[in-house]
């Protein structure tokens, strides 16, 4: 089964799962207190070309240019040997390679979560990034580097937002904030970051970042990052960092929130509103603490939960089992450990959120079942739902994403259930006009704003406007209205996202009733535990009670 492809620029994407082979293959790795790196693999592909140019030009276009009056040649010839830029074992990589990522995150478009790569050749590939854009090479990552640099990163664009309110308020002038090298912000936020979160001890911070300052830019900009770095260090030890106060109007307390737990004001906003502050300050908490996982042990394969806590056993990699799926367990630390150990690269087991987990759960996918999935790639709950068919029946999944769905096609054969799979590419609206075959089951997966998933999507939060609601809210509609007319009378429709957002959630289910009364709800109650279910029948898993991502599901019967 082929769709038609029409592009339509929606939608993000953020599902709760990944297939982590496809990184291995890729040389993307992750720590264990890394941020999550959920649906990385398709991205791979859009960012490596356009970001790879953007980052080699960061050097020449962005801040070279002020630094050397007019050639930045002049300044990189130097550390120059025949083009492979001179090693520094003066400046700390894990420094150096922190202060790039972050450029490539905001000048380059890549996601945290891909970046924390150590490149073919034990390194060579992110030290071309270092050469490119600072000039000079550092010694290689050792794992205790990588972790450092995904702690920093991560760190550093979660709190973003907090981080420039202090640097802005140690300027001499807002102007030298605003006309400031992208560089030396990223070096200053790195500096910052390390003394008031990571607590690191501080004229070590100073001495290093100034170092990096003066190598990659020039020695007034070392000036400038000793004195604002040394001016922190005094009001820290003194405690009396610049905070704002919350009082005021509820637009000043948003704003005053928005940077004491470092979220944009129009999400602070939105969660006073439906959560009330106490409720959303604990909310920013979660999303601003380090992520845990789960992994789900790939029965198809007949390997078990059992095996694979056998495994984890022998790596001393702590976990728990799951109180609420059978073949998921989670672990908070040593997920570099178990990646390095092959587990996901064999399709032994897969990362997924239990969250996304029990969405397969209201599914309840039986063998011999016609299943569709309307959104399917990268193919978490495909793949969960095709595990469960013991072979017979099919799940055709959709997707408008080729490259997510080719990842979607290889991790099926990977996991050895690609002969109850069918990929489909196409846009959905397009395939459910065409389409005459109605399925017992239909998943939809909505493209939403991903506000559950934030604890593990680091960039997520400054990448999203509170524009984008209202085009997700629409898109949801209609994607909801095309997989209406796949499901056949008396079949399952489950509408499901990763938000917490009750408007892309208990409101889109509700406008949906009142233009199909063919659906009525079907409670959740059957396929999740209690703790999940909500008054009205739907599933909701809120990241702090249930320290879960946050997703929504609701169960639609058709019965006319
Ligand atoms: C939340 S993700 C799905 C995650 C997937 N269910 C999983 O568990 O791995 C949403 C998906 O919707 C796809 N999508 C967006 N608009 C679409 C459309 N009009 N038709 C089909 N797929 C679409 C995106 O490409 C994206 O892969």
């Amino acid at each position: 089964m082929e769709g038609t492809i029409s592009r339509y620029s929606s939608s993000s994407f953020f599902p709760s799962t990944f297939n982590l082979s496809r990184y291995e293959k890729t040389n993307f790795q992750f720590n264990s207190n890394s941020t999550l790196m959920v649906d990385i693999c398709s991205l791979r592909a859009s960012i490596s070309v356009s970001e790879r140019d953007k980052a080699s030009t960061f050097r020449t276009s962005k801040f070279t240019k002020r630094s050397n009056s007019g050639n930045p040649r002049q300044k990189e010839a130097p550390n120059l040997v025949k083009n492979k830029p001179m090693l520094n074992s003066e400046i700390s990589p894990h420094r150096a390679v922190s202060a790039v990522r972050l450029m490539r995150i905001e000048f380059g478009g890549a996601f945290a979560d891909l970046l924390n790569e150590k490149g073919k050749g034990s390194g060579d590939n992110e030290m071309g990034y270092v050469g490119r854009t600072l000039g000079f090479r550092t010694r290689k990552l050792e794992d205790r580097d990588l972790r450092l640099v995904t702690d920093i990163v991560g760190g550093a664009i979660r709190w973003r937002r907090y981080l420039d309110h202090l640097i802005v308020s140690l300027c001499d002038d807002e102007r030298t904030f605003r006309n400031m090298e992208p560089l030396l912000l990223q070096i200053l936020r790195i500096g910052f970051y390390e003394i008031v979160k990571l607590e690191m001890p501080p004229y070590a911070v100073v001495d290093e970042n100034v170092r990096l300052a003066k190598t990659a830019l020039r020695p007034g900009a070392g000036n400038l990052v000793n004195g604002i770095l040394r001016k922190l260090v005094l009001l820290k030890e003194n405690d009396t960092l610049p905070l704002p106060k919350l009082e005021g109007d509820d637009r000043s307390r948003a704003r005053a929130l928005a940077t004491l737990h470092s979220h944009p004001v129009w999400m602070v906003r939105r969660w006073v509103k439906h959560l009330g502050q106490d409720e959303a300050v604990k909310l920013m908490m979660w999303n601003n603490s380090a992520p845990s996982f789960s992994i789900r042990a790939n029965s198809a394969k007949g390997f078990t939960r059992a095996d694979l806590v056998k495994r984890l056993e022998e790596l001393e990699v702590p976990h728990e089992l799951s109180q609420h799926l059978d073949d998921f367990v989670r672990i908070t630390t040593g997920m570099q450990i178990v990646l390095q150990a092959g587990l996901l690269k064999e399709g032994l087991c897969l990362v997924q959120d239990e969250s996304a987990g029990m969405v397969v759960s209201i599914m309840d996918p039986q063998p011999g079942e016609n299943i569709v999935d309307c959104c399917a790639a990268p193919g978490g709950k495909s793949l969960f739902m095709a595990s469960r068919l013991s072979g017979k029946g099919m799940v055709s999944a959709i997707d408008i994403n080729e490259g997510r769905l080719r990842i979607l096609k290889e991790t099926a054969e990977l996991f050895e259930v690609a002969d109850v799979i069918t990929a489909v590419h196409s846009d959905l609206r397009i395939f459910a006009e065409k389409n005459t075959v109605m399925f017992d089951k239909v998943l939809l997966d909505a493209p939403c704003s991903g506000l559950g998933v934030l604890s593990k999507r680091a960039d997520l939060r400054w990448n999203r406007r509170s524009e984008d609601m209202e085009q997700l809210k629409n898109l949801q509609d209609e994607l909801l209205d095309s997989a209406s007319t796949l499901t056949k009378l008396g079949g399952i429709l489950v509408y499901s996202t990763c938000s917490i957002d009750p408007e892309e959630n208990e409101e889109r289910v509700a406008s949906f009733l009142q233009r199909h009364p063919e659906f009525r709800i079907d409670s959740v109650d059957k396929y999740v535990p209690q703790a999940f279910v909500t008054k009205t029948g739907f599933y909701f898993s809120d990241p702090v009670k249930h320290s879960l991502d946050g997703s929504f599901a609701a169960r639609l019967i058709r019965y006319t």
